[in-house]
């Protein structure tokens, strides 16, 4: 209860005692409002906006963590209960951050409270010194209960995430990540299938004590090396200038960075950290995931001091650990993946995105965010220079420039004058049989990768998709093989002898016997890296070949481990997924071959072709990045379509164009915002259903809105172009339609107006209740369609 005296009244003689105040919270859970409390006297000197609280909330008053918003002296009307604690000694969020999580809400339409605990890593409130920790792993195979006992869902669920971690866990951690409380793992702990230790860990656990630590206060650190001896080319410079320019005024200014892969982009964003630095503010430099390799941070470590990597392998306490030195000044340079861009910084300067057009800056759980689009706001709301960088900027950022909305920079060539790699498309149909049968190397391509390995040089070889036979089917009934779960074909893993379903990671025995007919003549067919690797073993028996992909890949520090191998020339064929497209440096490598361009272009997805295109631009740039030159050879079924044509001629702008024609002619993004809403149940009739009622509503709404902002008279007889409107496609099944158990329908808003769209959403989902039973999730400009 309200344990403070009531506030004094204007006709009353002054009280000694301080007036109440009261603060607003706000808490992890999708509600648009704000909830008040009475700080009592104890609180008063603690409280501050941007602290994080425990406050009484729910059912049963339950202490609660929720954040700050505001402090006033106003009382509210009605009696208020007592804030609990105070969590935070410094202030977590300043004002900056405060005001772009607020944006994020409103913008992809979630609680205030769910943002700012996603942005606010868990562990930052502990104070500095050790804890104990409690982690979870995996028993060995070999010591595992026989019979194996069955598993809860949540527990199966905790038991995938920690496999594929492939390394303890912080149980806290894990029981967030699968959204429960820790009684379901401390359950696993019960029937012998996982083992739990505690562990006091450093506070700042896993973070190199770094040369000349200290707050930025406007000093230079003495250690930043200069650019050693390179010399900008013309275009390099050209940028430079333009965005040092930028800097020396100070101010929001949002540039493209387009440059050819091989173009040194890296090299401008490090002169640009340089010289913020210089100035004493600090920099974020986001990249994606992937990227994150110590070959980037260490040219990031190597030219600047003070930098600060945030990758998403970081326990909570590690993560919290760096929270709280960036929030101290401690680092000048903050390098991470998507959630980098929260980065507590006190002196912000700019913001550096490389590789821009990647999908993985998209959080495709609550808050949805796109961290490009949050970085850009991020850059407005501290009024400093972004810099987004790619070979193959994605539409909306190209559409974004060609509205001068952002300044174009352009590196047309390579450094050193080096030639882009001559890109050779094979056309699958045409390619002979050898041996009578077709082998995922065709002749052409088996020929070349010869030639390269004869003359010293390395190869690598992309394939979108891991497995060894993506499809398993039986050829007397037509039945395919099938997740339990999920509406999709499972892959067969020899490694792993098993079937496995990789959305929900389902695994079971390979088929010997046909489950529906009985037939024993099961098929295994579909190419993926595993048989692909098999198959180049058998081509190049003396050869070292290693293959790159998250079945691989699954340890800590495995992906270096061949990087530098490859690096030594110990490894003369790389093969992989999109893994090793990305952003990688090796000068011998000469050949680079796509097995089969078109897996992923005909998906239902408006995106497709534009993906298809980044990847081929991405893998074909690793080739030819020495002295030696190189060549690409690219497997397709469809030599003719733009997004294959165009890549193999290095044509980003054409290709943009052309794309974009289509984009404006079907009214997808740029030129339209989407929101896509899923609704999903394990009741099949009660997804539809309630699928149906919302998209029902927002029709209704939209109507409704139709009619109040059309003006009278109802057709403009002045040329103005009539109010945009906002349409509503659907409701259909997803194109994945069960997934996890659970049947999912979706829909999707369209409109010109975003402004518009997001009335709508507001007005809607205000009101939106599903029944017992029944998700939906709205995902503002969507990236995954499926
Ligand atoms: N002006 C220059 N002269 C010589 N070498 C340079 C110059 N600028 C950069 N380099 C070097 O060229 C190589 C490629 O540069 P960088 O990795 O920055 O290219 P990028 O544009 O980021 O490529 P990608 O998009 O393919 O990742 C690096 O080893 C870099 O040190
Ligand atoms: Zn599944």
């Amino acid at each position: 209860m309200n344990g403070t005296p009531p506030a004094p009244q204007s006709d009353l003689p002054v009280l000694e005692a301080p007036p109440a105040i009261f603060a607003d919270i706000v808490f992890d859970r999708p509600l648009d409002h704000a909830y008040t409390y009475a700080v009592p006297d104890t609180l008063r000197d603690r409280i501050g906006v941007g602290k994080r609280v425990e406050a009484p909330f729910g059912q049963g008053n339950k202490g609660t963590i929720g954040y700050c918003i505001r402090v006033s002296d106003a009382a509210p009307a009605r009696q208020v209960k007592d804030l609990t604690r105070v969590l935070d000694d410094e202030v977590m969020l300043d004002d900056h951050l405060l005001k772009l999580t607020r944006w994020m809400a409103d913008y992809y339409l979630c609680g205030w409270g769910q943002v700012l605990h996603a942005v606010v890593p868990a562990g930052a409130r502990e104070n500095a010194g050790t804890k104990a920790v409690t982690f979870v792993e995996p028993i060995p195979k070999d010591q595992l209960p026989n019979p194996l006992p069955s598993v809860t869902p949540k527990q199966k669920q905790a038991l995938d995430r920690l496999k594929k971690e492939g390394r303890p866990m912080e149980l806290n951690q894990l029981a967030r990540i699968v959204g429960s409380g820790p009684s379901p793992i401390n359950g696993l702990v019960g029937k012998g299938l996982v083992r739990k230790y505690s562990e006091r860990v450093d506070r700042f656990a896993g973070e190199e004590p770094a040369e000349g630590d200290q707050p930025a206060d406007g000093a230079a650190p003495e250690d930043a090396k200069p650019a050693a001896g390179l010399v900008l080319n013309a275009d390099q410079q050209r940028a430079w200038d333009t965005i040092n320019a930028a800097l020396g005024v100070g101010g929001y200014h949002a540039f493209l960075l387009h440059g050819v892969t091989g173009s040194g982009k890296t090299e401008i964003y490090l002169r640009a950290i340089e010289e913020v630095v210089k100035q004493g503010k600090e920099a974020i430099v986001l990249v994606p995931e992937i990227s994150l390799t110590p070959q980037t941070i260490q040219r990031f470590k190597g030219r600047c001091s003070g930098v600060a990597v945030l990758h998403s392998h970081l326990t909570d306490a590690e993560r919290g650990g760096y929270w709280r030195r960036i929030a101290a000044g401690y680092a000048q340079v903050v390098v991470g993946a998507r959630s980098a861009v929260f980065a507590p910084t006190r002196k912000l300067g700019l913001i550096v995105i490389d590789e821009e057009h990647e999908n993985s800056f998209k959080q495709e759980s609550t808050p949805r965010y796109h961290g490009r689009d949050v970085a850009v706001m991020r850059a407005r709301l501290a009024d400093v220079p972004i810099v987004l960088g790619s070979a193959t900027p994605s539409l909306e950022s190209w559409h974004n420039a060609e509205k001068g909305a952002y300044t174009v920079l352009d590196l047309p060539s390579r450094v050193e004058n080096r030639p882009l790699p001559l890109v050779k498309l094979v056309d699958l149909r045409h390619e002979p049989k050898t041996r009578g049968k077709h082998f995922a190397i065709g002749p052409t391509l088996d020929t070349a990768i010869r030639n390269a390995l004869k003359a010293g040089g390395q190869v690598m070889l992309l394939l979108n998709r891991r497995g060894y036979s993506t499809h398993v089917h039986c050829p007397a009934c037509g039945h395919v093989a099938q997740c339990q779960h999920c509406d999709l074909s499972l892959t067969f893993h020899r490694t792993k002898a098993a079937l496995v379903c990789h959305y929900c990671g389902w695994e079971t025995l390979p088929l010997v016997q046909c489950p529906a007919c009985g037939q024993s003549a099961i098929r295994y067919q579909g190419l993926g890296t595993e048989k692909l690797q098999s198959e180049i073993e058998e081509k190049f028996p003396d050869r070292v070949v290693q293959r790159m992909d998250s079945d691989t890949m699954s340890k800590p520090g495995s992906h270096q481990r061949v990087l530098d191998a490859f690096r030594d020339g110990l490894i003369h064929i790389l093969l992989g997924t999109q893994m090793i497209a990305k952003g990688l440096d090796f000068p011998n490598v000469t050949l680079v071959g796509v097995i089969n361009a078109d897996v992923g272009l005909h998906l239902p997805d408006f995106r497709a072709a534009e993906r298809t295109f980044q990847i081929l631009a991405q893998v074909a740039g690793r080739a030819g990045r020495g002295d030696k030159g190189g060549t690409v050879m690219v497997q397709t079924f469809t030599p003719e379509h733009p997004c294959i044509s165009l890549a193999g001629k290095h044509d980003f702008v054409k290709f943009a164009a052309l794309e974009l024609g289509h984009r404006r002619q079907h009214g997808y993004p740029p030129y339209h915002r989407l929101a896509r809403l899923i609704v999903r149940s394990e009741k099949e009739d009660a997804a539809a259903k309630f699928a149906d009622q919302l998209a029902g509503a927002f029709r209704e709404a939209v109507h409704r809105a139709g009619r109040a902002a059309r003006p009278a008279p109802l057709l403009p007889t002045d040329g103005t172009p009539p109010a945009p409107v906002v349409r509503v496609l659907g409701p259909a099944e997803c194109p994945v339609f069960k997934l996890n158990d659970y049947y999912r329908f979706h829909f999707q808003l369209q409109s010109e107006n975003s402004g518009q769209l997001h009335e709508v959403l507001r007005e809607v989902l205000a009101v939106a209740k599903p029944p017992y039973g029944v998700e939906f999730q709205v995902d503002v400009d969507p990236y995954s369609m499926l």
